[in-house]
């Protein structure tokens, strides 16, 4: 059955008391955990003594349609467990995944393969390309899987290409392209299908540095675009905050805490998210969008006392304040089209920069 929300509109993931605990009998061993109560942790304590791995204790979150929601945490964090159940890759020992409102626990086999086929796209850290295959055919073949013709699959393979950037490398082959090219690769071909949910799992994690960056920003400009239902993988702090509405942060198994990038820096729920957030540089990995007041909420009309130059939403918390020095009154906030979304307070972006107490 399908499960909406208060506005009519299933969210695209929803995933409710999500148990995954590897080792023998873990439904039968969890149940009996469970039945003796008391919070995840005690629970998984019981399923530890018994020699299980509680890799996931009973979490909960929803995935907008159109959001890209980050999971963040420590290496076995349960990071990547928690993707691949969300996908049946894994079956969780308890609890319900629904995808737009379908109950994909419940789903029969044949059901989940063609979801997987139509609706999922995946891209892991390891690129996972066929070596023999030319990059056209790599990403063509998903759609050689649907069963699509050989003109129809040609042409999309090139058209996603091109959206990717690798446009005149299409005969080349994985071993004669670079890491990023072959990550490159790896996105055109799980946006073959055009998929509503997009799984990725560490996909930008063994690039060096600067072409994670500008994979990073291709990857934003590909979404602005796309706008699809994302689930994306992370242990890295700075890449959650540049990339994500939201971000999920995970320890031992459990969400610490949900929120998006500007709550998670300047309000964290606990001492392990704030040590993550500790190290940010603010003023560079911050924007204007982030700590604005938008319009009708506390941003008034957006900018009837304002004066000075508008900032824009993008901007830097940096490039926002060396705008502000000159004029300490409000100041509009523009958004990419020039149109009015919010406005700045200096002193709330003085305080978001960490220069006084909160
Ligand atoms: N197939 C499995 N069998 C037993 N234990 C497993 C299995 N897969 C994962 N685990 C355990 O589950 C826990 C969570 O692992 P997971 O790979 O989800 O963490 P992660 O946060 O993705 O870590 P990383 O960032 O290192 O990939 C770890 O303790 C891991 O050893």
């Amino acid at each position: 059955m399908a499960v909406t929300n208060a506005a009519g509109a299933a969210p695209a993931i929803a995933c409710e008391d999500l148990w995954m605990v590897f080792g023998e009998r873990a439904r039968r061993q969890l149940d009996s955990a469970r039945s003796g109560g008391g919070s995840p942790a005690r629970i998984a304590g019981r399923l530890h003594d018994q020699g299980l791995i509680p890799a996931v204790r009973g979490i909960s979150f929803d995935v907008k349609a159109g959001e890209l929601f980050v999971v963040m945490g420590l290496s076995g964090s349960g990071k990547s467990t928690v993707i691949r159940c969300l996908s049946r890759l894994l079956e969780p020992t308890a609890g319900a995944v629904r995808i737009a409102g379908e109950d994909i626990i419940a789903a029969p086999p044949r059901r989940m393969v063609a979801l997987r086929r139509r609706k999922m796209g995946m891209v892991f850290q390891h690129f996972g390309l066929f070596p023999h295959m030319t990059v056209a055919e790599n990403v063509a073949y998903p759609l050689k899987v649907q069963g699509q013709p050989a003109a129809a699959r040609a042409a999309r393979a090139l058209e996603v290409i091109e959206l990717v950037g690798l446009a005149g490398r299409e005969g080349a082959y994985p071993r004669e392209l670079s890491g990023g090219q072959r990550q490159r690769v790896g996105i055109a071909r799980s946006l073959a299908v055009d998929p509503e949910i997009w799984f990725l799992d560490e996909p930008f994690s063994a690039l060096d540095p600067l072409i994670r960056r500008q994979l990073q920003d291709e990857f934003l400009r590909l979404q602005s675009g796309l706008r699809k239902s994302i689930v994306f993988i992370t242990h890295d702090i700075a890449e959650a905050l540049k990339l994500a509405d939201r971000i999920a942060i995970m320890r031992d198994g459990e969400i610490v805490q949900i929120g998006t990038p500007a709550e998670i820096v300047l309000h964290p729920a606990d001492d392990y998210v704030a040590e993550f957030a500790r190290d940010i540089p603010r003023g560079k990995m911050m924007t204007v969008a982030s700590i604005m007041q938008p319009v009708g909420a506390g941003g008034e009309g957006g900018g009837e006392d304002c004066r000075g130059p508008a900032l824009a939403t993008a901007m830097s918390l940096d490039d926002a304040l060396a705008t502000c020095a000159a004029d300490l009154s409000p100041h509009r906030v523009t958004d990419g089209d020039g149109r009015v979304v919010g406005t700045m307070r200096p002193d709330d972006l003085v305080r978001a920069l960490g220069a006084v107490a909160p």
